[in-house]
């Protein structure tokens, strides 16, 4: 019992520890969760709005370009492309050049590719552009719109540089030559480089075919390479205007977050990748700190739990204790009553019991008007049988006389009791008198049938003589020690009369003459 308490008790205490400690840990690793989340959204929503902010700048960049090519072409059709033309051509490329820093240069080719005019300081007459993509191009497309070609490497400078083109139109729309614009790669390379993108993240610029025309990289300056085995390139750039992914290299084995946006007016995009890992540096320094912070919470709770628990034991071992003396002390008052109310030889209810159920009865019988009746029992010779037989079998046979007694009270308000030595007695509660008579003769025969050895008894065994009185009904009048008497003569009388015999008193607690009765 106290095991089974203790041990539910310790088992909830302990569940509810255990569940506060994993709903401390469950509830932090969920919120570091969301904050990892979080701190992921929030890079590619920047990363998204810088790469449609480099996507912008480079269309503008490019429109710039366009805007003095168209420009140049209204120049070449109202100043022409004579000597005068060409030196007032000069004049406004070479302010234009200076003016927009992203124009490596502008150009003028005939239809056979010389140069004819062009915004650097002296007209490289050497060199024939016939075979360049831009050249080609407008050569067999009789389209005005404007050509953006791959990067190529430059005559002049040798730098690489974007080249944005148009073909001269015409009345009969026959090829008379190209103009072209040249921007310089270092142009956005520096841009770029104003960026932040960590050490592990990349600025990318390609043209829509793949080719990369400028990479940013912390460590990492490479370009003119193809971006078709790409991912970002193959399955997002290639087929969408814009978007987002998180994709690991193929080649160094880091996972980014790319947003690519696409030019409008240009067939180029830009990538921005940022490094997952570093995007989560600072969010994992938070959480490296906190959860240190939430575990030692749990091991300070847990251990608090522990103390609490043993806490619980020990009150609840104390409780047990308590109850446990309690409990004990309440058998020791009952035994302690039982002494006090009970023969020790016979255990049949003593004098003092005997007294107070007397003293009891009476009032409560006079109320209802009830019968009382008393029945007086003496061991016959007893002197005689402790001098024959010895003192302990003696006890021996009062034992036997007692059990015989007892068998007779029915009711649970009889009493039977040793008044004292070798004489019994027995209350019998709303009893009258022929139903006590008929119970004296019950018990005198059950002393018979014991058939306990009496040398020293008339018939050889152990016989008792009865005296009986009643009060029906009982009175107010009525008390104890006149009833007492009354069935003490009725018990004199029986010995009187040779003993082994029953006696009566009647109600007014004259003696009756009841020998044949009894024999
Ligand atoms: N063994 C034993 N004897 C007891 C006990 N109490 C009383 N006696 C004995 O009972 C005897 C009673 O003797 P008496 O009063 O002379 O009565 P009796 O010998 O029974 O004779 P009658 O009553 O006249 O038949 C005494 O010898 C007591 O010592 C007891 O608890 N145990």
């Amino acid at each position: 019992m106290f095991r089974s308490k203790q041990s539910s008790t310790v088992c909830l205490a302990t569940l509810f520890v255990v569940l506060a400690c994993v709903a401390l840990i469950g509830l932090d690793a969920w919120r570091t969760w969301a904050a990892r989340e979080d701190q992921l959204n929030d890079a590619s929503i920047a990363a998204s709005n810088m790469a449609q902010a480099l996507a912008q700048h480079a269309d503008d960049t490019f429109k710039e370009a366009d805007t003095v090519l168209i420009s140049l072409l209204e120049h070449i059709a109202e100043d022409g492309l004579d000597e005068k033309g060409r030196k007032r051509i000069r004049q406004l490329l070479t302010t234009h050049v200076g003016e927009l820093p992203q124009l490596n240069g502008v150009f003028v080719y005939d239809a056979q590719g010389h140069w004819i005019v062009n915004s650097q300081p002296t007209l490289a007459t050497q060199y024939n552009n016939a075979d360049r993509a831009y050249f080609i191009y407008h050569r067999d497309h009789p389209d005005l719109e404007p050509y953006v070609g791959p990067p190529v490497q430059s005559r002049s400078t040798g730098r690489w540089i974007f080249t944005i083109s148009r073909r001269i139109p015409t009345a009969d729309g026959s090829f008379t030559g190209v103009v072209l614009a040249t921007v310089d790669f270092d142009y956005f390379r520096k841009y770029y480089e104003g960026f932040d993108v960590g050490q592990q993240g990349a600025i990318l610029f390609a043209l829509n075919n793949g080719t990369m025309l400028v990479r940013h990289m912390m460590h990492d300056s490479t370009t003119g390479k193809s971006l078709a085995n790409a991912a970002i390139y193959r399955d997002y750039a290639a087929r969408m205007q814009s978007g987002t992914a998180t994709i690991q290299s193929s080649q160094d084995g880091v996972v980014r977050i790319n947003s690519f946006f696409h030019l409008q007016r240009y067939p180029m995009f830009v990538t921005v990748a940022v490094a997952r890992d570093e995007v989560l540096s600072a969010w994992r320094h938070d959480a490296y700190i906190r959860t240190i912070g939430v575990l030692f919470l749990a091991g300070v709770l847990a251990a608090m739990g522990r103390l609490m628990v043993r806490r619980i034991k020990s009150q609840v071992r104390s409780e047990f204790e308590a109850r446990s003396a309690r409990e004990k002390s309440e058998e020791l008052n009952v035994a302690l009553a039982q002494l006090a109310m009970h023969d020790g030889l016979t255990g049949l209810a003593n004098r003092r019991h005997f007294d107070r159920t007397l003293s009891v009865e009476i009032p409560r019988l006079a109320k209802i008007n009830g019968a009382l009746s008393l029945i007086l029992i003496d061991v016959d010779n007893f002197k005689l049988y402790n001098d024959v037989y010895g003192h302990a079998k003696g006890d021996d046979c009062l034992k036997h006389i007692a059990l015989a007694i007892q068998s007779c009270q029915r009711r649970p308000r009889d009493l039977a009791a040793r008044y004292g030595g070798e004489e019994f007695a027995l209350i019998l509660p709303d009893c009258d008198l022929d139903s006590a008579i008929t119970l004296a003769h019950t018990l005198r025969q059950r002393i018979a049938d014991q058939r306990l050895p009496h040398s020293g008894s008339r018939g050889g065994f152990v016989t008792v003589s009865i005296g009986i009185s009643s009060l029906q009904p009982v009175r107010k009048s009525d008390n104890a020690l006149e009833l007492i008497e009354s069935t003490d003569q009725a018990l004199y009388q029986a010995k009187k009369n040779g003993r082994d015999r029953i006696e009566v008193t009647s109600s007014n607690l004259k003696i009756i003459k009841t020998s044949d009765l009894v024999k």
